[in-house]
């Protein structure tokens, strides 16, 4: 058998790169990996389960539940809980902070914020979804852990990553020392190195937006999108358009081939879609670790203030030029101009 590297061996061979490194931030990216592996089990035979559909519920979004978010979610928390090394975690699927059974984490050092599933309208058709983390140590040295420990703005992140649930699985990671990427290989249930020390393209020719909200978006996304359709050879345009509809495989694709990915506020989102703390912060950490760049159109997004646990956010994320490019475009109107200009497009 090829010299395989498990994401086990991988983790304990780079503790070095934690501060702390006493095992704990080890143990817990295990028990993640675990996770993953029973969630991939159902979601690779969602068609022959009673997995597909929807629970009947709604989250503190608004969405309706599918029963795979309610099944992640219930998986990622189990194993959280059952390693002991997470005190507190926040959940897209749950409206508030999940304090971890007393009795085994008291002592636990990290917080934890996920989106179980990411990308649930694609659940049921057989597309590639994900599910995102992010990690952060206990600000509250002792006793019970609480909100505080999660409110840290993402520079603080002490680990991040996702899961693409997709025509292979991979985990792809980082602590702040560059992003790897494991594939699930089925015959041995273990994730193995396959894609070391990724790095996302300077630029790419993909963009990624959903294009049906564009009479709703802020002026400068819309010249941005004009910008990418127009015919110039000598920058490669146009560019492609991609949108499968999971954040985390669209972003996936672009760190692989190069890309842009813009989820900007919209009528119906005045402050984005998209939430900072499971699915901005972890994504952003992930990308800028690969050499890419995430903002908000105007600011860094791991710099932005997090007050709430549900807060949205709009991202423009992925190869650096494109970035840059898009925030040209937004520099041209100032946040609140946006706001009034997405709000008072008629639609005929
Ligand atoms: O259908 P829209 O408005 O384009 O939104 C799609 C986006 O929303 C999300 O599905 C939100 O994530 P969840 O599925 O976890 O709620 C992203 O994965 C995706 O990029
Ligand atoms: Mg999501
Ligand atoms: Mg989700």
């Amino acid at each position: 058998m090829a010299n395989l590297t498990t994401l086990g061996q991988f983790i304990i061979e780079r503790q070095a790169d934690f501060p702390y490194a006493k095992g704990e931030l080890s143990r817990l990216l295990r028990d993640i990996g675990i996770a993953a592996k029973v969630v991939n089990r159902e979601i690779n035979k969602a068609g022959l389960a009673d997995i597909l559909g929807e629970v009947g519920t709604t989250n503190v979004q608004g969405e309706t539940q599918k029963v795979l978010d309610v099944y992640a979610n219930e998986q990622f928390i189990a194993a959280l809980s059952a390693g002991g090394e997470c005190a507190l975690v926040v959940s897209e699927e749950n409206e508030e902070i999940v304090i971890l059974n007393k009795d085994v984490s008291k002592n636990a050092k990290y917080a934890v914020a996920i989106d179980p599933l990411d990308g649930s309208s694609n659940i049921d058709v057989n597309v590639a979804v994900g599910t995102t983390f992010s990690i952060f140590r206990r600000l509250s040295k002792e006793g019970e852990a609480n909100i505080n420990d999660i409110l840290q703005k993402g520079t603080e992140q002490v680990a991040a990553g996702y899961i693409v649930y997709g025509s292979s699985t991979m985990l792809v990671y980082t602590t702040g020392c560059g992003v790897n990427g494991f594939t699930l290989d089925p015959s041995i249930g273990e994730f193995c190195l396959s894609h070391p020390d990724m790095k996302i393209p300077r630029t790419g020719h993909i963009y990624s937006v959903n294009e049906g909200n564009y009479v709703h978006f802020p002026e400068g996304v819309k010249k941005y999108i004009k910008y990418c359709q127009v015919e110039d050879e000598s920058t490669n345009r146009p560019y492609t358009s991609r949108y499968i509809g999971s954040m985390v495989a669209d972003l996936h694709r672009n760190l692989i081939k190069g890309g842009v990915y813009i989820y900007p506020t919209t009528a119906a989102a005045p402050k984005g879609k998209l939430r900072l703390v499971y699915e901005c912060n972890p994504l952003a950490f992930i990308i800028e670790q690969a050499g890419g760049r995430a903002t908000n159109g105007y600011q860094r997004i791991l710099e932005i203030d997090v007050k709430e646990i549900h807060q949205r956010e709009s991202i423009f994320i992925g190869s650096t030029d494109m970035v840059l490019k898009a925030e040209e475009f937004m520099a041209e109107y100032s946040p609140l101009e946006e706001a009034a200009n997405s709000k008072t497009e008629e639609v005929h």
